[in-house]
């Protein structure tokens, strides 16, 4: 069995629901293994926290290469019927391709922008069919050059890049791909800037843009208070402490695995890789915003920090850049940012009817009727944004860092106006009404209309006031509530802080920024692969133990102003430091079918299945539908453009408005370059066999290009009807496979022994995973 299983200390809880997670390294399986389904209550655990035998055979095998394969459900964060895919995936082959080949180029124009603070991630998404974050990620490893550095086989990493899109939720107006995509743009502009570009390795920088990527991986559009309050599976697996970005980081490591684009990296370095991923998206734990604040403003006014040769200082410089990337939508350009502005209250607003709808209390921030999004925001940039963006700028005083805040401002203006003008119209319609039913009504209805239209705009005169007013407001309204529970012995611990001076507004909290992972290398190398290695979080859970204290939804002190833009509930901070929720219902709330009903319980306990369920049932995994769309609308050109000749296309550029002298995109050299390839490449199927056989020879330029052409060769293949035996076996060869191997295609797709001893194979050609048929392997 695997040691690493016995190593991990035992959590102190038993079960919460129908979920043990007595070791972190047992969440870590079900996590990987497990599906959109909850576990039964039987889970296999003894009574002394030893796994039983059965099980015990169960997770070896898991652990077994070929078995891993098998498991590629995941344990969503919310149920499955909130996420939805996006239309464009559905588009017929005709609009497809015109979307590929009309948007292409104007796509490509404004990818070469992407180091500019004015890139409109909006236009991409358009331009890509919803495909953004595909062809930003890819535009950028392009650029730095990860993919030959780190001998990165492209297919693979198409196919994570398109996971990862497939497991944000379109249906969330914030959290969605879009989102991911503008977090990921910013940091790769914050990577550009002189200090961190001359101090980040590539490694790191690689680590930082696939972290940004994947920072809110299945985002279920509400947040950790929600999550708590209904008894979300999550919340309960991660303890209430940063239940989401747990969730994200963790889902994010079993797209890693799925794909398995690092799958040739030692144990040291994948180990690296997976620990800076999961610190730099546990560092997006918005609740945790005053901790790293605290400690950044420390290290700038210590001065000449070592973040250039000091590995754990230049870390914590990205954990601060993709906060800074996180929320910098208040620092884009009005245009953009009034359009995330309103994105994301939207999200909160809905997180608050839901709240209203299945009867818990309704976040602050999220209630519709005792916001406006000008508040909301004008808030939200004063509090949590500018004070983060004025220690970045002290660290980098940068042209990027001045016109971060001065678009701060510029917002904040223009919010500000939005609400005055807000509060006048509602002004001029209360005086309309009163005048209209002075002259129609009677008295009853004139106060009719008055109690309806102040009940409807409720507390939305706060608008009318200035951004101070607005907070004092809120500061006056909390300090009335705690009033009321100051009683309570529970409370006296939450405003202990009054009692603290200065630093009474910003305790920092109990948690500990370090986390390592136990690795044992020989024991990997054992099993050959790399296994999502268990977590230790000892020290956390030392520190915590010492303190008596455990970290729940939120820092145990936070400013009480942060806490309303962080969408943190009041009562959550009293009783987040003495008890934990587990009184509420342990049924998830979101489908309507799951809160009554019989036929709603029936289905629902359908969806509960054992591990030896899972073992003989494995679930089809939500990255098949990628994989098996044909490769050609990923727009990975050249790879395109071959397998359309391999199957005889159509594809003419002397027909396509591309090629017109008029077109605007003509002259774009990167245009004509690929323009003469393509012209080369339709001649003749001869000159394309030769070109196919120069490229995979070659060297250079075009290897990043190859790896993803002839590691696709089986699904080319296989798809192409019109390529006879010869064509294929001559096709084969050129690749280096024996002529014996290539007799028709499935001889070729089971060629994959003899191929492995194939020294001309060069090493940036790696294995195909396509439907599981290796064809080319990385010599060893
Ligand atoms: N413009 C904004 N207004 C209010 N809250 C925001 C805004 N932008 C980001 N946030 C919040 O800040 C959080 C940062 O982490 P998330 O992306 O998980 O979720 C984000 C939102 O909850
Ligand atoms: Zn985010």
């Amino acid at each position: 069995m695997d040691s690493r299983v016995m190593k991990v200390k035992p959590r102190q809880e038993m079960r919460r629901g129908g979920i043990s997670y007595e070791r972190a390294d047992k969440n870590a399986i079900y996590v990987r293994s497990l599906g959109d389904g909850r576990m039964k209550g039987k889970t296999g655990l003894g009574d002394s926290g030893q796994l039983l035998e059965w099980e015990r055979k169960l997770i070896e095998k898991l652990n077994l290469p070929e078995c891993r394969m098998r498991f590629r459900s995941r344990f969503l964060s919310l149920h499955r019927v909130h996420r939805r895919r996006r239309p464009n995936m559905r588009l017929s082959k005709e609009n497809k391709n015109s979307v590929d080949e009309y948007y292409y180029w104007p796509a490509q124009l404004l990818l070469t922008h992407t180091g500019d603070w004015d890139f409109n991630v909006f236009h991409l998404d358009t331009l890509t069919g919803g495909r953004s974050l595909l062809y930003l990620a890819y535009h950028i490893f392009r650029e730095y050059g990860f993919i030959q550095r780190f001998q990165l086989d492209t297919i693979k990493l198409l196919r994570f890049f398109s996971s990862i899109e497939d497991n944000y939720h379109d249906s969330n107006p914030y959290h969605n791909i879009i989102h991911s995509t503008d977090v990921t743009q910013a940091m790769y502009c914050y990577l550009q800037e002189n200090k961190l570009r001359d101090s980040v390795t590539p490694f790191e920088a690689m680590i930082a843009v696939l972290s940004a990527m994947a920072h809110d991986l299945d985002h279920p559009g509400v947040n950790q208070t929600f999550l708590v309050a209904t008894a979300n599976h999550l919340a309960t697996l991660y303890q209430n402490t940063s239940v989401l970005e747990m969730h994200h980081w963790r889902y994010g490591v079993g797209l890693l695995q799925e794909c398995g684009i690092f799958s040739h990296f030692s144990h040291t370095q994948w180990a690296t890789a997976i620990w800076q991923f999961r610190s730099l998206i546990l560092a997006t734990d918005i609740t945790r915003q005053q901790e790293f604040l605290l400690k950044f403003r420390r290290m700038i006014d210590e001065k000449g920090f070592d973040y250039e040769s000091n590995l754990n200082s230049r870390h914590f410089i990205l954990q601060i850049a993709l906060k800074c990337a996180d929320i910098c939508n208040p620092c884009r350009g009005w245009f953009l940012s009034e359009k995330w502005s309103r994105q994301v209250c939207e999200e909160f607003f809905r997180q608050g009817d839901m709240e209203r709808q299945v009867g818990v209390p309704v976040t602050p921030v999220c209630d519709r009727h005792a916001n406006t999004v000008a508040k909301i925001q004008i808030g939200f940039m004063e509090v949590v944004v500018r004070p983060l963006f004025m220690e970045w700028k002290r660290f980098l005083p940068t042209p990027l860092s001045t016109k971060m805040l001065d678009n701060i401002l510029t917002n904040k203006q223009n919010w500000q106006k939005i609400s005055e003008r807000d509060a006048l119209s509602k002004t001029a319609t209360v005086t309309a009404a009163v005048s209209m039913a002075d002259s129609n009504s009677t008295l009853s209805d004139v106060s009719n209309r008055l109690a309806e239209g102040i009940l409807k705009d409720g507390n939305r005169n706060n608008a009318t006031l200035g951004q101070e007013e607005v907070c004092q407001t809120d500061m006056v309204e909390e300090e009335e509530e705690e009033e009321e529970t100051l009683g309570e012995k529970e409370v006296v611990e939450f405003l202990e802080e009054e009692h603290h001076g200065e630093e009474a507004d910003t305790v920092e909290n109990t948690v500990n920024l370090a986390f390592h992972y136990q690795t044992d290398s020989e024991q990997a190398s054992e099993m050959g692969s790399h296994s999502l290695p268990p977590v230790s979080e000892e020290e956390q859970l030392m520190l915590l133990a010492q303190n008596s204290r455990r970290r729940h939804s939120m820092p145990v002190v936070v400013r009480k102003d942060l806490g309303f833009y962080m969408g943190l509930r009041k009562d959550s901070f009293t009783r987040s430091n003495l008890t934990r929720r587990q009184s509420l219902p342990a049924t998830p709330v979101m489908p309507s079918y799951l809160l009554a009903g019989t036929a709603g319980a029936s289905r629902a306990s359908h969806r509960h299945l054992s591990i030896e369920g899972l073992m003989t049932r494995p679930k089809i995994s939500n990255l098949s539908s990628s994989v098996d769309t044909p490769m050609d609308y990923l727009s990975f050109l050249p790879l395109q453009s071959q397998t359309r000749l391999l199957q005889r296309g159509s594809w003419d550029p002397n027909d396509n408005d591309m090629t017109a002298a008029s077109h605007p995109y003509r002259q774009s050299s990167s245009c004509m370059e690929l323009r003469r390839r393509y012209h080369i490449l339709k001649e003749d199927s001869e000159r394309l066999k030769q070109a196919f056989s120069r490229m995979v020879t070659g060297a250079g330029k075009c290897h990043q290009e190859l790896v993803g052409l002839a590691s696709s060769w089986p699904s080319i293949l296989r798809a192409g009807q019109k390529v006879d035996d010869a064509e294929l076996k001559l096709l084969a060869n050129q690749v280096g496979l024996s002529s014996s191997e290539t007799e028709t295609g499935s001889v070729i797709s089971r060629a994959t022994s003899n191929a492995n001893s194939n020294n001309n194979v060069p090493a940036c050609l790696s294995t195909s995973q396509a439907e599981g048929v290796s064809l080319l392997s990385r010599p060893h």
